[in-house]
């Protein structure tokens, strides 16, 4: 893909990088209460989103593993979104991936969040995301994904990880995508973590590809923007969820990269940075890693590679030997 053709701006790395660092400065904004739940999760969009554009360093390492470390829920046995939030295997998942990012595993009580993790394993195939039992295929991929990432995930080996492979094909729908459980309809970030999960385990002979990669390209609008269900908007985020499938298929090819280049680029804010839902909606960092995260896999010039699977830099993923034969 040449980005000399581009008819928009480039991509503004210095600007985003600022906009990343900025929000943990406004410790007085009422919207820096308000998404305490988030915490955790912020600081591995933001962390991940630096790394992709280069600037790892932009955020201090000593500060963000004290963070991490202060949301450790000891009752748990793992962590939470914010220092006295409860455990959950989403805040679980992005504090074992801001550690390992940062070779800082040494500091977590593996045996402990293993069990948590193994608690959550439901007699169906599914994880729930806490004690209290809510189901749902994503939280099923950030258990696997952290086990792999903790160097456990022979703990699922024999009649558990047949029952979570059995669970997600019976999540597999006519359309060749998946949804949130068996029943619910074909939705691309649940295509994600279903696709992420079978990669790991080695069970893509579960995914009709041929069926599953013509959903996914079928996502892609006019404006060269991906939307997450036929008839929905387009929007910068599905650009990961919907690419990182088609890679780990092998079928980026079949969408324009051209112009779902030029519609991430666009929903850039050029004046304080950051990347939106979509072109003058608000940025949010969420958004801002998807669309860097969108435009590594697409090869956008400048840009350090991302793995599709664990969306955490390739470097750091081929370094613990977890990076799939089928990945460039
Ligand atoms: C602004 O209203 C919201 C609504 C929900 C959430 S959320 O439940 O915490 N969450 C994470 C999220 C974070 C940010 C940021 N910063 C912004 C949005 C957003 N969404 C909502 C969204 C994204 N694209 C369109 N929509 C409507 C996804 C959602 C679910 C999710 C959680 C973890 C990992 C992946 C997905 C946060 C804010
Ligand atoms: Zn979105």
């Amino acid at each position: 893909m040449s980005s000399s053709s581009s008819k928009q701006p480039q991509l503004n790395i210095p600007l985003h990088v600022s906009y990343i660092k900025s929000l943990g400065e406004n410790k007085d904004d009422l919207a820096y209460h308000l998404t305490a739940h988030l915490r955790i999760n912020a600081v591995y969009w933001g962390l991940t989103a630096l790394c992709i554009m280069g600037h790892k360093d932009a955020l201090d390492r000593g500060e963000t593993i004290d963070f991490v470390m202060s949301c450790w829920d000891d009752e748990a046995g793992a962590f939470g979104a914010h220092p006295d939030h409860d455990a959950h295997i989403l805040s679980t998942l992005s504090a074992i991936q801001i550690l390992v990012i940062h070779d800082a595993l040494d500091r977590v009580d593996i045996p402990r969040v293993v069990k948590f993790i193994l608690s959550l394993h439901q007699p169906s195939g599914v994880f729930a995301g806490d004690s209290f039992g809510e189901i749902d295929t994503r939280f099923t991929f950030c258990a696997v994904s952290a086990l792999s990432l903790l160097g456990r995930l022979h703990e699922l080996d024999g009649e558990p990880k047949q029952r979570t492979v059995g669970y997600i094909a019976r999540c597999r729908n006519f359309d060749g995508g998946f949804g949130s459980c068996i029943g619910a309809e074909s939705h691309a970030a649940q295509v994600f973590v279903c696709v992420g999960t079978l990669a790991i385990l080695d069970r893509l002979d579960e995914v009709d590809q041929e069926t599953l990669g013509w959903w996914l390209c079928e996502r892609q609008l006019p404006s060269g923007g991906l939307n997450g269900r036929p008839e929905k908007l387009e929007d910068v985020c599905y650009s990961f969820w919907v690419l990182s499938s088609l890679s780990i298929l092998n079928k980026i090819p079949w969408i324009d990269a051209e112009k779902l280049t030029e519609f991430i680029l666009s929903a850039q804010d050029l004046e304080g940075g950051g990347i939106a839902d979509r072109p003058g909606d608000m940025v949010d960092v969420f958004h801002t890693l998807f669309g860097v995260a969108g435009l590594s896999l697409l090869g956008y010039p400048g840009l350090e590679d991302l793995d599709p699977v664990y969306c955490m830099p390739a470097e750091v993923i081929e370094a613990k030997g977890l990076r799939k034969s089928w990945t460039a």
